[in-house]
């Protein structure tokens, strides 16, 4: 039984953006304090801690995770005090967070579509800092209604809902800066995500929480205030200027974990 109380348990399900259920977005889960000390210890870890990618880099905390399961290496503190407070205020991780990502993206940097990987419980939460950026949703092709690719643009095939079984289509979330996207079983096994590595990103129509991205964001924020001073709009179109870096920390749990290897 759970012991959160109510207004704890409720949280998740005040949060959700667009038609599935399991994703969710909560704009300021952290402060702009707790932001910037954030990146400082990010930035702190020796130089030896980033791994370069083609397209980006990043930190590995929490253990090497295998098909087969975790070895684990203890979280610093600075990473358990947001890991805690993820776990708790959601109440949808089945233990605590043992596993905490850190991609580094320039602007113009991406990440492929992709799908985590089956060692991770299907609960991920990722939190945002620095430049914002459109992440993008995409049901597996094996959930395309027709086998064969279609000879239509890609913009046709998006609005066209048809394409997809089971009410499927893709859909985006705007990641600003110090916001928290959870997303879960069903988001997390029958679509892929990827953020594109253009510098500018569009807030179309298929960004669930358009209204949050436009909006303010802060502790002061409110309908009245401008848009966050990277989103620029050229006519009716309203887009992301990726300046910045951006950090996310990619949090999840890996429920088997092997024995902690000790070194004599
Ligand atoms: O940086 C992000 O927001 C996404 C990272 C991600 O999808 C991953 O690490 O698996
Ligand atoms: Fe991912």
């Amino acid at each position: 039984m759970s012991i959160l109380p109510m207004e704890v348990e409720d949280k998740p399900r005040n949060f959700v953006v667009g038609s599935l259920p399991t994703v969710m977005y909560i704009p300021d889960f952290i402060t702009e304090t707790e932001e910037t000390q954030l990146l400082e210890n990010v930035y702190k870890a020796p130089q030896s801690k980033w791994k370069s990618l083609k397209n980006r880099r990043l930190q590995n905390w929490g253990g090497i995770v295998h098909e087969k399961g975790l070895l684990p290496q203890d979280l610093p503190s600075w990473l358990t005090k947001i890991t805690q407070r993820i776990s708790e205020e959601s109440g949808l991780f089945p233990s605590a967070i043992n596993h905490v990502l850190i991609n580094e993206y320039l602007p113009g940097q991406g990440i492929m579509p992709h799908q985590d990987g089956p060692a991770y419980f299907p609960v991920v939460a990722i939190l945002s800092l620095g430049s914002p950026v459109v992440m993008d949703f995409t049901p597996h092709s094996s959930l395309r209604s027709c086998s064969s690719k279609p000879t239509i643009s890609s913009e046709d095939a998006n609005q066209d809902v048809g394409m997809w079984t089971d009410n499927h289509h893709p859909f985006s979330v705007a990641l600003m800066p110090r916001g928290l996207l959870i997303f879960k079983d069903e988001a997390y096994s029958e679509y892929l995500h990827g953020i594109k590595d253009d510098a500018v990103h569009e807030i179309n129509e298929e960004v669930v929480n358009e209204r949050e991205a436009l909006l303010g964001h802060g502790p002061d924020s409110g309908l009245e205030k401008a848009a966050p001073l990277e989103v620029m709009s050229s006519g009716d179109v309203k887009c992301i200027q990726r300046t910045k870096t951006r950090i996310s920390l990619t949090c999840r749990v890996v429920l088997k974990v092997h024995k902690k290897l000790f070194k004599f």
